[in-house]
């Protein structure tokens, strides 16, 4: 139904844009889901598809008209097979009609043919696993992101690039070059395909809460990149909402922060699931 289908894409606002108001209206943060074998078992549900079902809607429910967004974690998953993604799209599906946006944590990337193949799947008019947004490794080269970037621009949805991530093992590859580092330059080529948006474009940044220091050390300016910034690391990896306004005070407008398993282990309670979001909220304000 082509016609529909362009319909849905006219009506839809860019990313940002949508992003930006979603922030406004319930904060910055985004809930991550990441249904974990022991965080199953901790919620009394056993580690399987019904288990993984009752899972994620939970945490939809919980959030949907609260929370600015959601990011189900695809590996947790794909880890169930077939069946996992068929409860991925339910999830997904959910998230769209309750009215909360998604990110699709996907990390994709590969050579641009292959690439444009996932961004049908994850951006994609009509595809059950299209989201608001995906996120994108860019460590095939920038440019091989471009048929996800292309797409993500026409069907008014988002991606965010790995930038500098949350885990140690990141810097061997993303400092490489001091002064102009991998990551440095991936940060710039975002910054290109946001010119001029206010307060940001739709092609965001993923930049962990952990990482302040290397911001420094490698001289990366945030600000300019006009990216929305997913900052993964609150909670469970350590980082807190002080070590957020210390890293990112000076883009403070940009930035979403993102905790999982912190927020996930208050359930299955969606009172008290939604209790924990707050309070993790509330810590970035
Ligand atoms: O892209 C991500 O979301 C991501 C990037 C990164 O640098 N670090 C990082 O932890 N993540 C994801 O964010 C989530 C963090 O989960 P918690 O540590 O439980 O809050 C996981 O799904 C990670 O895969």
């Amino acid at each position: 139904m082509p016609e529909q289908r362009d319909d849905a894409v006219a009506a839809r606002a860019p990313f940002g844009e949508r992003l930006a108001a979603a922030m406004a209206e319930h904060g910055p943060l985004c809930v991550g889901i990441d249904p974990h074998p022991g965080l199953l078992a901790a919620w009394g549900l056993n580690d399987d598809v019904q288990g993984l079902r009752s899972f994620s809607l939970t945490v939809v429910e919980a959030m949907a008209g609260h929370m600015a967004a959601l990011k189900p974690q695809v590996a947790l998953y794909e880890r169930h097979g077939s069946a996992g993604i068929a409860v991925l799209e339910e999830t997904l599906a959910l998230s769209r009609t309750a009215g909360i946006l998604t990110i699709a944590d996907a990390k994709r990337g590969d050579i641009g043919s292959t690439m444009a193949a996932y961004a049908q799947a994850w951006l994609g008019e009509g595809s059950a696993l299209a989201a608001d947004a995906v996120t994108l490794s860019p460590y095939l080269g920038y440019e091989s992101l471009r048929p996800a970037l292309d797409l993500a621009a026409a069907t008014g949805r988002g991606v965010f690039v790995l930038g500098l991530t949350s885990n140690p093992e990141g810097a061997a590859v993303q400092h490489v070059g001091g002064a102009d580092s991998v990551a440095a330059r991936v940060i710039r080529a975002v910054g290109m395909e946001n010119a001029g948006a206010v307060p940001f474009g739709s092609t965001g940044l993923v930049i962990g809460a952990t990482v302040g220091d290397a911001l420094q050390r490698l001289g990366i300016d945030l600000a300019a990149s006009a990216a929305p910034i997913l900052a993964p690391g609150l909670g469970a990896q350590g980082a807190t909402g002080a070590d957020m306004k210390e890293a990112f005070g000076a883009c403070w407008d940009q930035i979403l922060g993102t905790s999982s398993r912190g927020i996930l282990a208050a359930g299955p309670s969606g009172s008290a699931l939604l209790d924990a979001a707050r309070t993790t909220r509330d810590s970035l304000r």
